[in-house]
């Protein structure tokens, strides 16, 4: 037992649920593990009751014995170190009674109380006879949630009608019994949904905007269990209960959205973090850029610069039409870094929108001062509609919506620069091998990754219709290199040697 003498810190929280089920998942031991994961504990349930239970209401409970409970604790407690404890539904007497035993014997550091009387369906949850039970527990607990009809009850005085009430309510229960209160006021009318946590004669308001939603079922379970899983790592129990309400207002909010269930639905313990579970971004578009870099490659332009036999009046009307690209898309990507939400990110893209404009003017040094084209050629319509699209995105998308639409210029010119790179090497004197070079080696090969790292580091964080314009700002701007490579009409005249027509399609 060298673990209980000196209990290890592990990287998370260990926080039990003491509880009952709801096979729906919305309330209970279920609904308390996902509030601990949410919150980065590691959760662990013992079952004081079993439910047969929906959205709608709850049709049958069965109750193991009290041996077999006490069997479930001491097996938790007898090998792990509980840093927090949360008990919900007791059903009995004899359930509240074994727990009060094993937290005689087991008392972890922080234990959430959670009087479950009454489901949000109407449905009692709790014997008669056992309030007494549960009152003796007060003792035991440091906090205790009560909604308003539970605090009534626990403080053996009518229903509180208002919000100052059940304030001055809260505070006699928890003078009386020496616990703190966090009173809940979900079930008051209005358009606030006020809690208040009740310590030591010191009363904290924890004001909340009622949400319009009928996804409310098992939002005791999971802001209780939340308190239990951020104490740990919070000074007092009002700084987890702040941190707990929040997350518990956004959870609602998102609930609907789940479709579970036609009755009261439940909330949607991960609203926080709408990634999970989906591909990296850069995965998931990654069929969209094969497709873009084999369309590309299939271009007689590109084709051209990988054999070198491009007529050099195409390859000139081309790096014109890119000049030009490159000064519009050096203003969307100094858009991104306006909008980055780091020094990192706001840093690349600076540096990306300064070096368009170094490799704009090398271009002209290098190959268009001495090409025929005419500087003052007009963007080509191919031209226009890229440089249109970033720019709308620019202007009306968020930071994740421009990473994404700023993207395919990065990742498909690496992509296509790199294939190019090694065919044009197996070509001697290759006429346009260092231009190639610039795309198919590092270092814009490392900023593309780079790029792509921000594009996956944006789509952690936004909710599912902003990572579907994300994809749809990828996609426009991959079929646009595609098109832009594919503007130019390389014309064969001499068998074997290709002519560029002069004009721009
Ligand atoms: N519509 C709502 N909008 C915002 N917050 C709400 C809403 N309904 C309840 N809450 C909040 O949810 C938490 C639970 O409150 P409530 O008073 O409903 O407890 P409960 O009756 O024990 O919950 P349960 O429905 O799980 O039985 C409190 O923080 C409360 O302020
Ligand atoms: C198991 C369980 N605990 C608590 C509640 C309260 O919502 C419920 N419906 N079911």
């Amino acid at each position: 037992m060298t673990e209980r003498e000196t209990p290890p810190t592990g990287s998370r929280p260990r926080v039990l649920s003491v509880a009952g089920t709801d096979p729906t998942g919305g309330a209970g031991i279920q609904a308390d593990l996902k509030s601990f994961a949410a919150h980065g504990a590691y959760g662990m349930a013992v079952v004081t009751a079993l439910l047969a239970q929906n959205t709608h209401g709850v049709r049958d409970v069965l109750v193991p014995d009290a041996a077999f409970l006490r069997a479930q604790l001491d097996a938790v407690s007898d090998d792990v170190t509980v840093d927090a404890v949360k008990i919900g539904m007791l059903a009995t007497a004899a359930v509240a009674d074994e727990v009060g035993d094993w937290l005689a014997r087991h008392r972890p550091p922080f234990v959430v109380l959670d009087p479950v009387m009454v489901a949000t369906s109407g449905d009692r949850l709790l014997d008669d006879d056992a309030v007494a039970a549960v009152r003796r527990l007060l003792a035991v607990a440091d906090v205790v949630t009560p909604n308003l009809p539970e605090l009534a009850v626990l403080a053996d005085e009518p229903v509180a009608r208002t919000w100052p009430e059940a304030v001055q309510q809260a505070t006699r229960l928890a003078s009386a019994a020496g616990v703190a209160v966090l009173v809940k006021g979900g079930h008051l009318p209005g358009v606030e949904s006020p809690d208040a946590l009740v310590e030591g004669g010191r009363v904290v308001e924890l004001p909340g905007a009622r949400v319009a939603s009928t996804s409310t079922h098992g939002t005791g379970c999971s802001l209780s269990a939340a308190l239990a899983a951020l104490r740990p790592r919070r000074p007092d129990w009002a700084s987890a209960a702040r941190d707990a309400k929040r997350w518990l207002g956004g959870a609602i909010a998102a609930g609907e959205a789940l479709r579970v269930g036609s009755g009261h639905g439940p909330v949607d313990h991960f609203h926080h973090a709408p990634a999970l579970g989906l591909p990296v971004f850069t995965d998931e578009v990654g069929g969209i850029l094969a497709a873009a870099c084999a369309a590309s490659l299939e271009q007689p332009f590109v084709r051209g610069l990988a054999d070198g036999g491009l007529p050099w009046d195409a390859f000139v009307e081309q790096l014109h039409q890119d000049a030009l690209y490159l000064t519009a898309y050096s203003r969307v990507l100094a858009r991104a870094s306006t909008l980055a939400p780091s020094a990192e990110a706001q840093e690349f893209f600076a540096r990306g929108a300064h070096s368009c404009l170094a490799v704009e003017r090398s271009l002209h040094e290098t190959y268009l001062a001495r090409a025929s084209v005419r500087p003052s050629s007009p963007p080509s319509a191919v031209t226009r509609a890229y440089v249109d699209h970033l720019a709308a995105v620019a202007a009306h998308g968020s930071y994740a919506e421009v990473v994404a639409a700023v993207l395919p210029c990065y990742w498909v010119y690496a992509e296509v620069g790199v294939t190019l790179l090694a065919q044009a090497d197996a070509v001697p004197g290759h006429p346009y091998r260092d231009w190639v070079a610039t795309y198919g080696s590092a270092p814009f090969t490392e900023h593309a990754a780079h790029a792509c790292r921000l594009a996956d580091a944006a789509a952690q964080h936004v909710d599912p219709a902003t990572r579907e314009r994300m994809i749809a700002a990828f996609d426009a701007s991959c079929r646009h290199e595609v098109a832009f490579f594919g503007q130019v009409a390389v014309v064969a005249t001499d068998p074997g040697r290709q002519v560029a027509a002069l004009a721009v399609r």
